[in-house]
């Protein structure tokens, strides 16, 4: 699926499109810039400023109760994975609840990411634009490299599974994200669990044909500043993740938009929640009926807004291809080519973000 929201550039093949700048390293430090009135037009990605505004859905966002999940009463516990079924199903999104991740442990992580934004630059890892696959990088944009528009927003990402890494400043990083990386995959692995019974296989069946125990974990800190043209600007632009479940927490209420029947919705989340998205590789193992929800980060100019996500996804190792009972069942055949998780992951990782381009390539057939 394209996006349904043109970008400002690729609407017009024809036209001569000035190169972004390659030196840019940080939107926060262009930012910062004294009197700062307007964007540079490379980072103009609609020409229409109504493009950045969404509706406050008439269907309310659904919430997923963890604890449901795994209730030892039955009765409870099926009704929670039939709840979750039809959350990916429909919205491909929900708000969890009562997930057991400490509060003051989101908010010491969004608090050490503040500080590692505001690191000066020699201090950060360093941003080679053309290594997508690093362990550990900081940069701006998605893939500076590539995008034709550039977003308003800094990154940091880091692989935390199988093998854990981390920066090293500031100090106290390494430990937070330690335990909050392990504490995600435990709620990622009772998800996945309900998932499972849900397209109606055993519980276990996913995490073994995935090989989760070895999954790709990958930290992403996000931080969109002020904006002095936020109707025209993205923080990130519509695009669907790689991975199965992906889970963000956020210091500023609004600036997550998903897109629904069509339509941009604000998602405003209730406190202390975590926002889940269903990404590419639960709609190729679910040949189509979770479909990954199309997402896009707006910005504003009064506050810095920063996410911290948790993107989840199978071994880098796993050739994924849908669930040959999930097929059985719908009584047809696989929509979606096998990829090993690595090579899909480099190749979204290594273009322009540019909504679902990655699955369509990988499509057999619509179902
Ligand atoms: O900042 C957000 O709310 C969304 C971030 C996001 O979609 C991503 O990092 O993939
Ligand atoms: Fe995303």
């Amino acid at each position: 699926m394209a996006a349904t929201t043109p970008p400002l550039r690729r609407s017009s093949a024809t036209t001569t499109i000035p190169p972004p700048p390659r030196n840019i390293t940080s939107v926060k430090k262009l930012a910062e810039t004294p009197n700062l009135s307007s964007i540079p037009p490379n980072y103009a990605y609609y020409n229409n400023p109504t493009k950045t505004t969404a509706s406050d859905s008439d269907d309310a966002i659904p919430t997923v109760d963890l604890s449901l999940l795994s209730s030892s009463n039955p009765d409870q516990k099926s009704k929670a994975v039939h709840n979750l079924g039809k959350s990916c199903q429909e919205w491909g999104f929900f708000m969890l609840v009562n997930h057991g991740i400490p509060e003051r442990l989101m908010m010491d992580m969004i608090e050490v990411i503040k500080e590692f934004f505001n690191l000066g630059d020699e201090e950060k890892p360093e941003f080679e634009p053309e290594k997508v696959l690093e362990p550990i990088r900081y940069g701006t944009s998605f893939n500076a490299a590539k995008d034709e528009v550039l977003c308003w927003r800094d990154f940091l990402k880091v692989f935390v599974h199988p093998h854990f890494h981390s920066p090293h400043k500031p100090q106290s990083l390494r430990n937070l994200l330690e335990e909050y990386s392990e504490r995600i995959r435990n709620v990622v692995r009772e998800l996945v669990k309900g998932i499972s019974e849900g397209l109606g296989l055993e519980e276990c069946e996913m995490e073994k044909a995935l090989e989760l125990g070895s999954g790709l974990q990958v930290f992403v800190a996000n931080l969109y500043p002020p904006c002095p043209n936020p109707e025209v600007a993205l923080g990130l632009a519509p695009h669907s993740d790689h991975g199965l479940l992906t889970l963000v927490i956020q210091n500023e209420g609004g600036g997550l938009q998903i897109q629904h029947k069509g339509e941009w919705v604000n998602v405003n989340a209730p406190p202390n929640s975590i926002l889940v998205n269903t990404g590419d590789h639960l709609e190729i193992f679910s040949n189509g009926k979770y479909k990954s929800v199309m997402h896009r980060a707006v910005v504003n100019n009064e506050r810095s807004r920063i996410s911290i996500v948790m993107a989840n996804g199978p071994s880098p190792e796993a050739v994924v291809r849908p669930a040959s009972k999930v097929v059985q069942a719908q009584g047809c055949t696989p929509a979606y080519a096998p990829m090993k998780y690595k090579e899909y992951l480099l190749s979204q990782q290594s273009n322009k973000l540019n909504g679902k381009s990655m699955l369509e390539q990988i499509k057999i057939q619509d179902l």
